[in-house]
């Protein structure tokens, strides 16, 4: 398998508006993408980027997510931690279902089935109890760019 770019670090927040005010306004961060609804994750999802020493955007993406309905997969962890915090890392690959089949083959559990993110490409998670204790999402890399 081979692995791609973080593509970002999925962060879980009780407050997407007020989230965004947080990296706006007291981290100089730039949201690039407003905040939008992916009601079949049960999230609402936003990113912010964090510029360069020239202020240019740079790759280093930063997913807000905020539960979305009863069912939200982030439902639990909010529960737990009321405050919100880092939720998981997502790496891109060039080919999604070898890279399925890379991590069934190393024992690793798959949750759920490979379904469509919110870059518009594939994704599937892995457990964190298989992967150093960290939630991690592997997406297929964006034709044509991040
Ligand atoms: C897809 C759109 C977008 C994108 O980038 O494209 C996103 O990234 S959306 C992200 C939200 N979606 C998901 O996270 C889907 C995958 N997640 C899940 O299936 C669940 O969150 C799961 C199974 C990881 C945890 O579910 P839940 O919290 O309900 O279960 P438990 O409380 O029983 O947790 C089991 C065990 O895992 C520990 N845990 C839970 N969440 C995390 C985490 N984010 N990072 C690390 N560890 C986590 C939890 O503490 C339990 O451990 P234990 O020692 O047994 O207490
Ligand atoms: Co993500």
């Amino acid at each position: 398998m081979k692995l791609g770019r973080l593509n970002h670090i999925g962060v879980a927040v009780p407050d997407m508006q007020a989230a965004l005010a947080y990296y706006r306004d007291i981290m100089g961060a730039q949201v690039i993408t407003e905040p939008f609804d992916l009601p079949e994750q049960g999230v609402k999802v936003a990113f912010v980027n964090t510029p360069d020493a020239h202020g240019e955007p740079t790759g280093t993406q930063i997913e807000l997510i905020e539960p979305l309905g009863e069912s939200s997969p982030i439902a639990g962890f909010i529960a737990k931690n009321p405050a919100g915090g880092q939720h998981h890392l997502c790496y891109e690959v060039e080919d999604i279902e070898a890279a399925r089949e890379w991590f069934t083959t190393q024992g690793k559990r798959i949750l759920g089935p490979t379904r469509i993110g919110a870059h518009g490409t594939p994704i599937f998670f892995l457990h964190p109890k298989d992967m150093l204790g960290q939630l991690t999402e592997i997406m297929e890399t964006p034709r044509g760019g991040h």
